[in-house]
């Protein structure tokens, strides 16, 4: 194993493996990890040796992404995928889609009040790009009331980004287990297979699913060598598999649409794992948030966690950026973000707390789109307060809020337009900015 960082919470103890991107190796029963070479004649314990590779063989070393897992059964020994009903789930490009200049924001929604599982329950706001071009994203709401039983998951078309808002994740995966809570962050690997068990009854949260290039972390440039997220906080599960013969089905997302199929065993039989595709979590409380200490609001590149990037630099297909608490401190500085219109299109997210651009009305599980150019900032309460206020340090504290932020401009579904959370007045909240020149 390379570093290990234990975590005891709900009684129960997880080991992760500390480093993003490293190669990682994991056993869950001794010697079943082959040692100096990935496929030996007849692999340890009578395991399968199996490659996952989640770029082109090619693709050079620094964001090459493959593990090697050996498990019970090869994947390959499955029956045939069958057409699967989609529910609230939409993929780039939206059949009913609108690329739409409204600014646009959600209340919360609530959660179902029968039980439905977290694949159930997804919901989509909007996508961009194409599946089937590996480029672009989805963005959906995850609303689920119970775990997954016999059930599993897995997302051919992109890396799933989970940003829990309410209620605790446990994500059982091909490789190992990942417990999340709000102020977490999980990132699954494209096709890897998992199940969630919902650790508090009841779970709403927020996916960027990434079709495009893997998540990675953003250059550090003039910052230097350390800062914002720091590469060992990212931890992955180490190898812990089930030995299951029981009739499960499992869901696969391919090319846009839901498709299963009824297995004899569990998927997650893998009993050890080496290399760099992976699952792995992150806690937003350990981003070493940067800012102005003279004056200025700085541009929220300055907060990425991630970001996927395209062919064209500086272009992400997507940048998750948080809004964590902080100092500010700006002299002679209109303190919240200014007023924006931006070629980059912004979803936002709110975990918990306020926002500091808004009062009121951006709720926790809620959400808004500022698509590509739409003109958006303060409201007229924030303008008001953070214009009169007097600048003495001033911690922003109890509040995470997030953005997925993407080069291309995101297509709305008509679930989320019609939706009765959706605020359709939200264009008031700048009517009240009045006209202040004063010559
Ligand atoms: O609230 C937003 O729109 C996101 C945002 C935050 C910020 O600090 C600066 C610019 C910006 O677009
Ligand atoms: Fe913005």
């Amino acid at each position: 194993m390379t570093t290990i960082e234990s975590e005891v919470r709900d009684g129960a103890k997880l080991d992760y493996s500390a480093g993003f991107g490293n190669e990682h190796h994991s056993e869950a029963v001794p010697g079943a990890l082959p040692v100096g070479r990935n496929s030996p004649q007849r692999a340890p314990l009578g395991l399968y040796a199996e490659q996952h590779s989640a770029t082109a063989f090619t693709e050079p070393r620094a964001h090459n992404r493959r593990s090697w897992v050996y498990r019970i059964r090869p994947s390959a020994a499955h029956p045939e995928f069958r057409p699967f009903r989609d529910g609230n789930l939409r993929s780039a490009p939206v059949d009913d889609g609108v690329a739409d200049p409204n600014r646009l924001r959600w209340s919360a929604p609530p959660l179902p009040d029968v039980p439905v599982d977290f694949v159930d329950g997804l919901f989509t706001v909007g996508a961009t790009g194409n599946v089937l071009q590996r480029s672009g994203i989805g963005i959906h709401w995850y609303l689920a009331t119970k775990s997954m039983t016999d059930r599993y998951f897995a997302d051919a078309d992109g890396e799933l980004l989970l940003v829990p808002q309410l209620g605790g994740l446990l994500l059982h995966t091909e490789y190992g287990r990942l417990r999340v809570r709000p102020g977490e962050i999980a990132v699954i690997g494209r096709g890897v297979r998992f199940r969630v068990d919902l650790l508090d009854g009841g779970a709403r949260g927020y996916v960027c699913e990434n079709y495009g290039q893997a998540f990675t972390l953003p250059e550090l440039g003039p910052i230097g060598a350390n800062g914002l997220a720091g590469p060992r906080d990212f931890l992955y599960p180490v190898a812990a598999f089930e030995d299951r013969d029981a009739t499960v089905q499992v869901v696969q997302k391919f090319g846009g649409r839901l498709w299963a199929a009824d297995y004899d065993h569990s998927p997650l039989d893998v009993v050890a794992w080496h290399g760099s595709h992976a699952a792995y979590k992150y806690d937003t409380a350990r981003f070493a948030v940067m800012g102005t200490v003279s004056f200025d609001h700085p541009d929220p590149s300055i907060h990425t966690v991630l970001t996927s990037p395209t062919d064209t630099p500086g272009q992400a297909n997507a940048d998750f950026v948080i809004f964590a608490p902080r100092w500010l401190v700006g002299e002679d500085t209109f303190r919240p973000p200014w007023y924006h219109r931006n070629v980059m299109s912004e979803f936002m997210g709110l975990v918990t707390g306020v926002y500091d651009a808004k009062a009121e009305g951006f709720e926790p599980g809620g959400a808004s789109l500022h698509n590509m150019w739409s003109a958006h900032g303060p409201d007229a309460e924030t303008f008001e307060k953070a214009s009169a206020q007097e600048l003495v340090p001033q911690k922003i504290d109890d509040t995470l809020a997030f953005m997925f932020e993407t080069r291309w401009p995101v297509v709305t579904t008509a679930l989320a337009r019609e939706a009765p959370f959706r605020q359709r007045n939200y264009d008031s909240v700048w009517s009240g900015l009045r006209r202040r020149m004063t010559c």
